[in-house]
């Protein structure tokens, strides 16, 4: 088990972001950050930390939610991946639930109120402060509604550059039943990838904010590159 502690320097960082974001914070999402919740015991989070979010982007298969369990493994993130969150609201029969299936069986985008609804439950909810977004925003209209919505923008950006070949070959042999793992809709989600997604990973890219990691080889490799860009952020590290 990991333990929810941060070493003092993130503090520094905290602020930084604070007073990087102060323009577009307007008291919304924040606020269930900065109430003053008394700590349960010594060491253990406290809800008045600013969040930390990382949006983690890449096609399909390009291994964002295979990383992502490694970064919270080692850094204590909460994972969110909007595919997932997205699946969830269909198995659990959801009015919304067959638009979504429909939606994701044409690898098309689910509208953005929603699915932002859905990741604002999740944060609002949970005890950490440091999160990793998957797999959203999948377009520029998705970047603009989260801004809009929750007043914040990401900290940091993941970009998994992987070439598609290898990412169709990846999702071919997942097995895991998903309605979208065949050739098919792959190539349709490619296509909306290259359309939309893309144009997001250029804005992070401009901002600075984004940090290209070349997904090819074995997921340690991978992982070589991903490690530093966290660590380099100074939270303690919380397993090896
Ligand atoms: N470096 C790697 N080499 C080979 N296979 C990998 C690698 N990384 C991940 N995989 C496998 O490829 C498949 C896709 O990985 P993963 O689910 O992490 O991708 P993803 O980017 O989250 O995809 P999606 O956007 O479709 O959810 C999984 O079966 C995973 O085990
Ligand atoms: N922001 C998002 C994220 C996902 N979708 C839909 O879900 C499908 C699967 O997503 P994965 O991240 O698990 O690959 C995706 O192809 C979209 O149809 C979405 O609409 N908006
Ligand atoms: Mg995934």
């Amino acid at each position: 088990m990991w333990r929810r502690v941060v070493s003092a320097s993130h503090f520094t960082f905290a602020h930084k972001s604070i007073a990087n974001n102060k323009d577009v914070c307007k008291l919304k999402f924040w606020e269930a950050f900065t109430t003053e919740i008394p700590l349960k015991e010594k060491g253990t989070f406290q809800r008045d930390k600013t969040p930390f979010i990382t949006f983690v982007l890449g096609g399909p298969g390009s291994g964002k939610g295979t990383q992502c369990m490694k970064i919270v493994e080692n850094f204590g993130f909460t994972h969110l991946s909007a595919g997932d969150l997205l699946r969830r609201e269909i198995a659990s029969n959801s009015a919304d639930g067959t638009m979504i299936l429909n939606t994701i069986k044409e690898g098309k985008i689910v509208p953005s109120e929603l699915t932002i609804r859905l990741i604002q439950k999740e944060m609002e909810s949970s005890d950490n402060y440091k999160f990793l977004i998957d797999g959203f925003p999948r377009s520029e209209e998705n970047r603009i509604a989260f801004e809009q919505i929750m007043g914040v923008e990401p900290d940091i950006v993941l970009f998994f550059d992987c070439p598609e070949d290898e990412m169709v070959k990846r999702v071919l042999n997942r097995n895991q039943g998903r309605v979208d793992d065949n050739i098919v809709t792959i190539k349709k989600r490619l296509k909306v990838f290259d359309a939309l997604n893309l144009p997001v990973v250029k804005y992070y890219m401009e901002k600075g904010k984004l940090y290209k990691i070349k997904a090819v080889g074995t997921v340690d490799e991978i992982y070589k590159q991903v490690y530093p860009v966290f660590a380099s952020l100074n939270f303690e590290q919380v397993r090896e």
